[in-house]
């Protein structure tokens, strides 16, 4: 247990596990949720490894929660290394605006900087929250909403094996089994634990009537699926405005993704189908008969912090340049403060004047490779020394696709 006191009196430590039900319940309440019941926290419980959730405290009454969980992060080139995942954030609405989730936040991350994790990370609420902690928008998706009446997939869409939807006690166990081997596609995706598939699937297939779409290579193997859940129009007439809410699309490869559109734009009595969190380069529009079926619009999906910069620069590749010195600076977490050059052949640390200097939160909007270097520099948050670099450093820090993480957490 580590504790810090603040300069409001407020005091960061490691929740005990008598107190973490009542550490979620504060979570549900700052989303203006009510408490769990019994039957709910048997469930959520697995949500919680144990001293990884830290409390804010005004004497003994927790007023401040800040969970994480062990997981790892594909970067570019396809290494995988050690990442917090962050979640269950939440301040009691009589205590906000005093310090309590910047007491938590800084505890957390150096939590995360003991344990050796590279990379800390989360889905965010609101935009305005996390940039002060060196969080970075990493990954941007899509929310792609297609209307079924109007779409119908192209005749030279090809196809690439076939769909069968699952039976409820067979989606964990085949679509966890086949996970790592897609998570090795795309930088930004992050391995799934057996709670989170407790969680976002055990759960939902009980309760929600989520359904799961697999689907099966010609030797057999599952190499993608769709989850979704359909919501009846407030009618509870079929025939009228029923939404296929799309909450989890895996897929090896297009061919694979293909098939799962095909599926999805073919259920019956469906308005519109709407998935949220797909990546960048989903070629949809293209794959329809009318593109015009098709609404989207994008926001960022994952949010980064670079807890260990060292580790997490010599382990991504780079496209082919001229070697670029980066500083970073650091305030939370001043280790990382220093300069790195990168090159095509990795980072070495060096004393070189540095032609570009970011912000932690900076360094994880380029480092899975989201945002050009140059394109930050004219919005001014990098700044530049040697506007000469600009170029290498976005041919450096450029990925063939675009990063996406892909998992709710
Ligand atoms: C990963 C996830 O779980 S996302 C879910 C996050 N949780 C929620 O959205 C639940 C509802 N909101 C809350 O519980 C709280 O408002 C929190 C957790 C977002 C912020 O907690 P607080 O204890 O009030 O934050 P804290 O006092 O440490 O604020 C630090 C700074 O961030 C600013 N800030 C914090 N939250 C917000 C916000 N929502 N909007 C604008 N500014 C904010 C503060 O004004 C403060 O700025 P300053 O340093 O310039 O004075």
């Amino acid at each position: 247990m580590t504790q810090t006191l603040s300069p409001t009196g407020l005091a960061f430590r490691t929740v005990p596990e008598d107190r973490l039900r009542g550490a979620h319940d504060l979570f549900l309440a700052a989303l203006h949720e009510k408490p769990g019941s019994d039957e709910s926290w048997d469930v959520m419980r697995q949500a919680y490894v144990a001293d990884r959730t830290f409390g804010a405290f005004d004497g003994d009454r927790q007023v401040g929660t800040a969970v994480s969980f062990p997981a790892d992060l594909t970067v570019p080139g396809g290494e995988m290394l050690p990442m917090a995942g962050v979640t269950y954030v939440g301040v009691r609405t009589d205590y906000r605006r005093r310090g309590a989730l910047t007491g938590m936040m800084r505890a957390q991350l150096e939590d995360a900087e003991e344990r050796g994790e590279v990379f800390a990370a989360l889905h965010a609420s609101e935009p305005v929250i996390y940039g002060r902690f060196g969080y970075g928008v990493a990954t941007i998706a899509r929310d792609i909403k297609v209307n079924s009446k109007r779409a119908r997939l192209r005749d030279d869409v090809p196809v690439a094996g076939t769909v069968r939807l699952l039976d409820g006690d067979e989606v964990v166990p085949a679509c966890s089994a086949a996970y790592p081997a897609l998570q090795r596609t795309r930088a930004g995706l992050m391995g799934r634990s057996e709670q989170w598939w407790a969680l976002s699937y055990h759960r939902r297939i009980k309760t929600d009537h989520l359904l799961v779409a697999a689907h099966f290579s010609a030797a057999g193997d599952i190499d993608g699926w769709v989850s979704y859940k359909p919501a009846q129009a407030t009618s509870g007439d079929v025939r009228a405005n029923a939404t296929l809410y799309v909450l989890d699309f895996q897929a090896a490869d297009q061919g694979v993704a293909n098939d799962l559109w095909r599926h999805l734009v073919g259920v019956d009595l469906i308005e519109d189908v709407m998935a949220y969190f797909r990546p960048l380069d989903d070629p949809i529009e293209a794959m329809l008969v009318d593109a015009y079926a098709v609404r989207s619009e994008s926001e960022g999906e994952l949010w980064l912090r670079v807890v260990d910069v060292p580790a997490a620069l010599a382990a991504r590749t780079y496209g082919i340049a001229e070697p670029v010195v980066v500083e970073v600076v650091d305030s939370l977490l001043p280790g990382n403060s220093g300069r790195y050059r990168v090159s095509p052949q990795g980072m070495e640390r060096t004393t070189d004047q540095p032609a570009l200097t970011m912000a932690a939160d900076a360094l994880a909007m380029v480092y899975l490779g989201t945002w050009r270097p140059s394109v930050l520099a004219a919005t001014g948050r990098i700044a530049v020394a040697d506007p000469a670099a600009l170029p290498a450093a976005d041919r450096l820090f450029a990925v063939d696709q675009p990063a996406w993480n892909g998992s709710l957490f």
